[in-house]
Order: C-alpha cells, then sequence, then structure tokens
C-alpha cells in the first residue's frame, strides 16, 4: 500500500496589489490531507471536517485534479483521499487551493514524482476553475513552491518563486462568506491608465522590496487602487480594521485573497498580537464571530507528515 499525509498551508492570495498573480503561504491555519493510491481506477473523496463539502469526486476540487491527472497520464491506478479541512472554504485563505494544490502534490509523490511542479500547478488549477470559474494560479503556486510567489504567466505557467521576509502575518476571518466567484463577479472589466500605472508601480514596489528586503519598500507598496475599493464593501468593518493596524504599527495589508478574511504583515510577534487582538474587538462590538491567526510567512508550502510504502499491505 502507497499512502502519504500531508499538511496544505492556507494562502494570502494578490497580496494587496498584485490580483491574480502574487501570493504567499502561512503557517497557519493549515488543511490536512491523507491520499492512498489503489489498484482499480476509482477516486474516493471523504471529508473528516464539517464543511458539508461534496464527495462527489466531480464536484470537489481535489477529485477534478485527481480525474485531469489520471486522463493525462492514462492511469489504470485510483486515489482515494481524506481531508481534514480547517481552511474554512469561503474564507479568502485558499481553501479551495488547498485541495486542488493537497490532491496534485499527494498524487505526484505516490506516482513517484513524475511531474514536475509547474505541470502540479497546471493540474491543481482545474479545482480553482471549479470554486471559482477561473483558471488563477496566484494561491495554488504558493501552496506548491512555498514562501511568495509571483504568477508571471498562468498560460503557459511561468512561475517566480521570490524571497521570505522575515515578517509576521496577522489575519482575521470574520464568519461572513465571500465566494471567489461573486468577489470576481462585481470587479470592473476595464480600468483606468492613470489607475494601471499606480498599481504597477505598487506591484514592481512590492517584488522589488521582497527581492531586496527592504521592509519600508514592501510597506509602502502595499496600497491597491483597483480592487479593494470595489471588494472591501463586501467585508464589515474593513476601513475601520485597516487604519487601526496601521496605527498600531503593521506594515500594510488588506483583503486575503478575495475576502473577508484581512491580512496584516508586521516586523514583531508582539505587534501582530497587538493587530489580531484589535481586530477580534472591532468584530466582537459588531457581533461578528471572527477567528484570528499570527503565523509568519511559510517558506515550504505543502510538508508531508508520514509516507508509507508497504508492498505487503
Ligand atoms: N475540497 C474543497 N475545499 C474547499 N472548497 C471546495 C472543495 N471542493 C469544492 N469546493 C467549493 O469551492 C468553493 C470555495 O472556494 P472559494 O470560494 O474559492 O473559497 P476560498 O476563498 O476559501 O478558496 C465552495 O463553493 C466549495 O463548495
Ligand atoms: N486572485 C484571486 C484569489 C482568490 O483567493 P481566495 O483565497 O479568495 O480563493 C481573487 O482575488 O479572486
Amino acid at each position: 500500500m502507497k499512502k502519504i499525509k500531508i499538511k496544505v498551508p492556507a494562502t494570502v492570495a494578490n497580496l494587496v496589489c498584485g490580483f491574480d498573480i502574487l501570493g504567499m503561504a502561512i503557517h497557519e491555519p493549515y488543511d490536512e490531507m491523507e491520499l492512498k493510491l489503489l489498484d482499480s481506477p476509482e477516486i474516493i473523496i471523504r471529508h473528516e471536517d464539517h464543511f458539508g463539502l461534496p464527495e462527489n469526486p466531480s464536484q470537489n476540487v481535489a477529485g477534478v485534479v485527481l480525474q485531469n491527472i489520471q486522463q493525462h497520464l492514462k492511469l489504470t491506478k485510483g486515489f482515494e483521499v481524506t481531508i481534514r479541512k480547517h481552511i474554512k472554504p469561503g474564507s479568502g485563505l485558499g481553501s479551495s487551493a488547498a485541495s486542488a494544490a493537497g490532491a496534485a502534490f499527494g498524487a505526484n509523490v505516490l506516482l513517484g514524482n513524475i511531474l514536475s511542479n509547474e505541470e502540479l500547478v497546471h493540474f491543481a488549477m482545474f479545482g480553482e476553475e471549479l470554486a471559482s470559474g477561473v483558471r488563477h494560479a496566484d494561491n495554488i503556486a504558493p501552496c506548491i513552491y512555498g514562501g511568495i510567489t509571483l504568477v508571471k504567466s498562468s498560460s503557459p505557467i511561468d512561475i517566480i518563486p521570490l524571497s521570505t521576509p522575515n515578517l509576521f502575518v496577522a489575519a482575521v476571518h470574520p464568519q461572513v462568506e465571500v465566494k471567489t466567484s461573486d468577489a470576481r463577479q462585481i470587479l470592473k472589466k476595464n480600468i483606468l491608465l492613470k489607475d494601471a500605472v499606480e498599481q504597477w508601480g505598487n506591484i514592481a514596489g512590492l517584488v522589488a522590496g521582497i527581492l531586496k528586503n527592504d521592509i519600508p519598500l514592501i510597506g509602502r507598496s502595499l496600497n491597491d487602487v483597483l480592487i479593494e475599493p470595489i471588494r472591501s464593501i463586501l467585508i464589515p468593518k474593513f476601513d475601520e480594521i485597516k487604519m487601526k493596524s496601521l496605527e498600531a504599527g503593521a506594515l500594510g495589508g488588506g483583503i486575503s485573497g478575495s475576502g473577508p478574511s484581512i491580512f496584516m504583515l508586521a516586523e514583531t510577534k508582539e505587534t501582530a498580537e497587538r493587530i489580531t487582538q484589535l481586530m477580534k474587538s472591532v468584530y466582537d462590538e459588531i457581533e461578528i464571530e471572527s477567528f484570528v491567526y499570527i503565523s509568519k510567512i511559510n517558506p515550504a508550502g505543502i510538508e508531508i507528515v508520514e509516507e508509507i510504502n508497504d508492498e505487503n499491505q
């Protein structure tokens, strides 16, 4: 029997200004997945969590990824997948990407590492297409490569892993659901050239700041003139949380992925703790339940917890 257990991290897509192209893996929260290689070509998905996600492989992002791998490689084998999800679907913390990337990664290990990272991203994007209607790779890439990644292009796939600054991430997930597909539909299809120029400056500044480990440059590049003004109206108290976090010492931050989670970068754990406390108290005041996370940027991405390769079982 060949079996693998993995830890699949949450991801913060967009990093404020880099819509669909930038993303980072974080340590908390993460999903647990177990994949077994089957002798028959069936795909079985089981959820040991309470989110009510579909277990029909054609409706589960992990299932469609495995179906595509199976078809492409003309496999006579199948997969049994058990998912313990801790990253709530619709959180903006890459819940669908975690299952999609975890399925591609785990299947590849079971098959003897025959696929490249670019191929894993290619197959995992079928899951994102099922979840949001769009083959975006900004959550998947950091999950698979770890750290912070730039999706220079998703067709053809061209992923640039950037470095991992030594920063803390404070995040809050208010319990309101924002589906990525809905949060994409409200965006404008056309943008003004002057706004595009400002956004290009921020993206280039952020990438340069990350590569040079120039923390103040990272901070002043975390601005979004295109997406945040539209999507933030879906997130209760967004402006107040952002303003208070900056006052409390955050370098900068904004909507995590398509929301409703909000993330902030901080230089110290103490600052990150102050920020999560204030995030929680803002939501407590208006009686919206919220979960907060303090994390660091996760340089490893998906981690193998256990690998069993026992021909006798
Ligand atoms: N294994 C899975 N994990 C998470 N979401 C899944 C999974 N399979 C299917 N989905 C669907 O994907 C959607 C959640 O994806 P999305 O809105 O992108 O949330 P997130 O921002 O947390 O990734 C939901 O409609 C959910 O039913
Ligand atoms: N670039 C995408 C990212 C969606 O991330 P998610 O964590 O909300 O699935 C977008 O902004 O739509």
